[in-house]
């Protein structure tokens, strides 16, 4: 592990992940890699998550192409450095913030969405000049060996590198110093990622989980939003990481919302979810009987159904939940909605505001007051508002955790930041001197009264006139600099018309 990480560190040394041009060739690269193996990566995630494979394309597929198109666009310009506003101090020198690569990146993969959780920030890591090592989830483990067979075909074998494994492969690869370490999973993993990076004092984005509320007020239309709720709830069988987790409101509205959900699984699924190639199964029996165990004791008012054998649970929807119960205490992960009944908005928002950060937050409402109300007095990583995951799919924003729901966040400028040092580049002229004796030795109060000017801007009538004075010399010096050689040529016409009229005087 320690010699595979050192390899990639030397490609990185090497300086050749840093130009523009390989940048953009490492991702039409990987474009290409998408668009030419489309089939075996589709099958492979299809194979991980009984997913259908048109399913796995618009999941998945098209959330990498669209970022690998933003940084191909966008990426010229955030490359280059961009100047900053001066001082007094440094009015005469360059200065410019030059964005940089940070090193060796490490990518840690979910199996959720086992493609697009590790090519998203390996497209923001290429972007951003970095080398790359990749270690997919074990659990997804044909998507797993497809990255790893089809990366070495289409970029830099050294400098981006995929490390297939269980947890001690990962155990191992953590103790090796990395730049950045970019983490996607649980929380409780998350925890043992930032204590192992924290011995090398190496940063971390952690991408990691949480409970998404989703408060429904009673003045909406909820045929519309039960529509939107079941799409994001039951969307890769619930194990999706900004899933609705459970929802909130009057206890009036939960037949009418259970109901709505029950006909929107028809519409979507048919009668017979089990043959829906749009409904997928939960990834292994471990999850399995976790999400079997949240039920125990719950008022089943949908679902419920569950087939080991296929690991099948069926859309369920739970009504009257005590917030005490299992249920309300872990991410749920599956297709599991608990309704959770609440007297109004003040309660929906303290229930929240009393729980760890999520992830996500949706809050469905015809009153945009009220929307913006559940905003401004909650956190999350996100929101939508009057739909689900949406949020996502826009790349112009940051995607990232808050508190237990993760730090740092990537997608488009987001993530070519993440893997960027934005570094401050001040150019002095070695000659000007004279000014920089206000910093040296010895101190004076004066020294300190101009330094004050200078930085803080804080100056006092006599300063003033006497910068002003300054300033007009600095003026006066400037233009004469400019105009030297027409006040020459002035000067001397002046001379010689003074001269011939005194000749001409003497002659009369
Ligand atoms: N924020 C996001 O973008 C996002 C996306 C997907 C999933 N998630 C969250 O991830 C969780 C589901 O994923 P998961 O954690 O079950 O995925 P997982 O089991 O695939 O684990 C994630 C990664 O951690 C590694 N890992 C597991 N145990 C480890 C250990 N002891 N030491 C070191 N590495 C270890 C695995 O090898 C894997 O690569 C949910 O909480 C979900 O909300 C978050
Ligand atoms: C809008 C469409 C068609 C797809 C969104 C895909 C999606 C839900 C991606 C989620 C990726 C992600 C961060 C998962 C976390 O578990």
């Amino acid at each position: 592990m320690e010699r595979e990480v050192q390899r990639v560190r030397q490609a990185f040394l090497s300086g050749r992940s840093r130009p523009l041009r390989f940048r953009l060739q490492q991702l039409e690269a990987l474009r290409r890699m998408v668009q030419e193996r489309e089939k075996d990566i589709l099958a492979a995630i299809a194979a991980d998550l009984c997913k259908s494979e048109l399913n796995a394309y618009s999941q998945e597929v098209i959330t990498v192409l669209g970022e690998i198109d933003f940084m191909l666009e966008n990426l010229p310009e955030w490359v280059t450095a961009k100047p900053v506003k001066k001082n007094l101090l440094t009015m005469m020198d360059e200065a410019y913030i030059q964005p940089q690569p940070l090193g060796v990146v490490l990518i840690i993969g979910a199996w959720n969405y086992p493609f697009v959780l590790i090519i998203q920030p390996l497209i923001g890591a290429i972007a951003a000049g970095n080398a790359v090592i990749i270690k997919p989830s074990e659990l997804s483990e044909n998507t797993a060996k497809t990255v790893a067979k089809l990366l070495p075909q289409y970029l830099d074998q050294d400098l981006y590198v995929v490390i297939n494994g269980g947890v001690e492969e990962t155990t191992e690869l953590l103790k090796q110093r990395f730049d950045h370490i970019f983490y996607t999973g649980n929380t409780a993993v998350g925890k043992i990622v930032m204590e192992a990076a924290a011995k090398h004092l190496t940063p971390v984005t952690l991408e990691l989980g949480g409970k998404s509320p989703c408060y429904i007020d009673k003045d909406c239309d909820l045929d519309i939003v039960c529509r939107r709720i079941t799409w994001g709830k039951y969307m890769n069988c619930g194990q999706t990481c900004i899933a609705p987790d459970y929802i909130l409101c009057e206890a009036s509205l939960q037949s009418q919302i259970v109901w709505k959900i029950k006909e929107t699984v028809k519409e979507f699924y048919g009668e017979n979810i089990k043959e829906s190639p749009d409904y997928e199964r939960i990834i292994n029996l471990r999850h399995f009987k976790r999400i079997l165990s949240l039920l125990e004791g719950q008022k089943i008012a949908l679902g419920g159904e569950t087939d080991e054998a296929t690991r099948y649970i069926a859309p369920t929807v739970l009504t009257d939940v005590d917030p005490k119960t299992k249920v309300m205490q872990e991410e749920i992960f599956g297709p599991v909605l608990p309704i959770v009944p609440v007297k109004n908005v003040d309660e929906a928002i303290d229930f929240i505001n009393e729980r760890e950060k999520p992830l996500a937050l949706y809050v469905f409402s015809h009153n945009h007051k009220l929307i913006k109300r559940m905003i401004d007095e909650t956190s999350s990583g996100g929101v939508t508002g009057n739909d689900v995951i949406m949020h996502f799919t826009l790349n112009s924003f940051p995607f990232g955790g808050v508190g237990s729901s993760g730090m740092g966040a990537y997608h488009g400028k987001h993530s070519f930041d993440t893997f960027s040092h934005q570094r401050p580049c001040l150019l002095k002229s070695l000659k000007r001197e004279g000014a920089n004796k206000l910093r040296y030795p010895p101190n004076s109060q004066s020294k300190v009264d101009w330094g004050k000017f200078f930085l803080l801007r804080r100056f006092n009538k006599e300063k003033l006139g006497l910068l002003v004075l300054t300033f007009l010399g600095i003026v006066a010096a400037v233009l004469v600099k400019k105009y030297q050689a027409v006040l020459r040529r002035k000067a001397l016409l002046i001379f010689l018309v003074v001269h011939r009229l005194r000749w001409s005087s003497k002659q009369r």
